[in-house]
Parts: structure tokens; sequence; C-alpha cells
């Protein structure tokens, strides 16, 4: 990994790669094998030859761009996350004020994309957390929630690297994680149901063990 990784991003992806949770990269990926431009530029001819294939022409003035549109959304926008480097700046704070309950973070909104097809997953995440030593930003939670959603994902596998992502920033397992989301690769097209949505669940220390925290969570787990 190049020098411009966060201790922070780097305490968590190492987190993730001892629990087997890691997004499968290549591990040169990681480690900074192509600039953000050396990606867009092998994007775009790539993409200039899907386009092409699919019958398009490129030498009209809506499509020309399209190439090198997708390779910028790929790279600066939709998996943005799959590059450490972009991970959030966090600010966490010393629990001063003895916080002892939890803090829970309703309706987080969810925009990632599905690993298996590349299309629109859509929802929302309950996120909450004792603390103990160390309280966070409350963005924060939204940005690390957002980071790991801008990669291709599994809903259940994004749902354990928040899990995982803030138990080792906040430096305790008392953290909890809900998502409830539509597929658009259920919705869109293959079997075409318009109406359903998956909800998944990460519980740590507490959460998992204590009936009444779990409950206290799940109850209004999801906005
Ligand atoms: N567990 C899980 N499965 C997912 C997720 N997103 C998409 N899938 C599923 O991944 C599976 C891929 O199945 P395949 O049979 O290889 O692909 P397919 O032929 O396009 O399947 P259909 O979607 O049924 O048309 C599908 O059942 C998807 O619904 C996710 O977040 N979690
Ligand atoms: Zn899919």
């Amino acid at each position: 990994m190049t020098t411009m990784i966060s201790p922070e991003a780097r305490a968590v992806h190492d987190a993730l790669l001892a629990a087997g949770l890691e997004t499968p990269m290549r591990e040169a990926s990681s480690t900074g094998e192509l600039s953000a431009e050396q990606k867009k530029q092998r994007i775009t001819d790539m993409m200039t030859g899907v386009v092409e294939t699919l019958g398009l022409d490129l030498t009209d003035d809506s499509l020309c761009d399209t190439p090198s549109r997708i390779a910028k959304m790929y790279v600066d926008e939709i998996f943005c996350g799959l590059d450490y480097r972009n991970f959030p700046k966090i600010t966490n704070i010393d629990n001063k004020m003895r916080v002892e309950e939890m803090v829970k973070v309703r309706g987080v909104s969810v925009t990632s994309t599905c690993e298996h097809h590349f299309v629109t997953i859509d929802g929302e995440a309950s996120v909450a957390y004792i603390p103990k030593d160390k309280v966070i930003g409350l963005s924060k939670i939204n940005r690390i929630v957002r980071f790991f959603a801008q990669r291709p994902q599994v809903q259940e596998r994004l749902t354990q690297q928040v899990l995982i992502a803030l138990q080792t920033l906040l430096e305790t397992d008392d953290v909890a994680v809900t998502i409830d989301a539509v597929h658009y690769c259920v919705k869109s097209r293959g079997v075409m149901d318009t109406n359903s949505r998956t909800q998944t669940t990460s519980l740590g220390g507490s959460f998992k063990t204590d009936a009444r925290t779990r409950h206290e969570f799940l109850l209004q787990g999801v906005a």
C-alpha cells in the first residue's frame, strides 16, 4: 500500500483480512498498481469495445463520451471504495461524558452496486454502538457505510464490513448493523420482482449476547 493510506484505513483493511471479510481484490490493486487515471483510460478503451459490440454508433454526439463517462463513474464514484486512499477521515472523540447507553443512527442511505450484475442496490442502514473509551463523529458513520457501499457488493458482506470497521475504529465489540434494501438485479431484470426487499443484520458483543440490547436495537432496527 502507498503511504497515502491513513492508519485507520489500514487497521480496518487488516481487520477485514483477518476476519476473511475483505472484498476479494487482487493484492496488487491494494498496493496502488494503477493510478486512477490509468484505470480510467483502460476502462474507457474496454467500454468502447462493449458499446460498439452492442451495435451502438459511437460517432453519435450523445453516445461518444459514454465509455469515458462510465470509466469516470466506476473509478471516481460508484467503485471508489475499492481504494483505501478514499477511506473517510475519522474523528474520534474521547468518551469524557461517559456515554454508556446505545447510540443509534437510523435511516442511513445505502446506494451500492451488486457485484453479480453491476446494477444498483438501494436501501437504508441502521447502525448502533455502545461507547467504551471512544465516541465517533456522527457523520463518520454515514461516511463509513458509504465507503463500503461504493464497491461491487453482496449485501451480507457490506453489512459485516461496516460492523468490523466500526468495531475496529471504536475499539469495542458492541456494534450492530442492519441493512434493508431493494436489489435492482431482482427488480429490473431476472425474476423481475418489484416488491421484495432484503434485510441483513450483523451483531457484535452485547448486541449478540444480551437479549435486551439485541431487542432494543432490532425493535426499531430499520427506519
Ligand atoms: N446472497 C446474495 N445474493 C445476491 C445479492 N445480490 C444479488 N444476488 C444473487 O446472486 C445470484 C446470482 O445467480 P446466478 O444464477 O449466477 O445469476 P442469474 O442467472 O443472473 O440469476 P437470476 O437473478 O435468478 O436471473 C442471484 O440469485 C441474485 O439474486 C446479495 O447481495 N446477496
Ligand atoms: Zn445482482
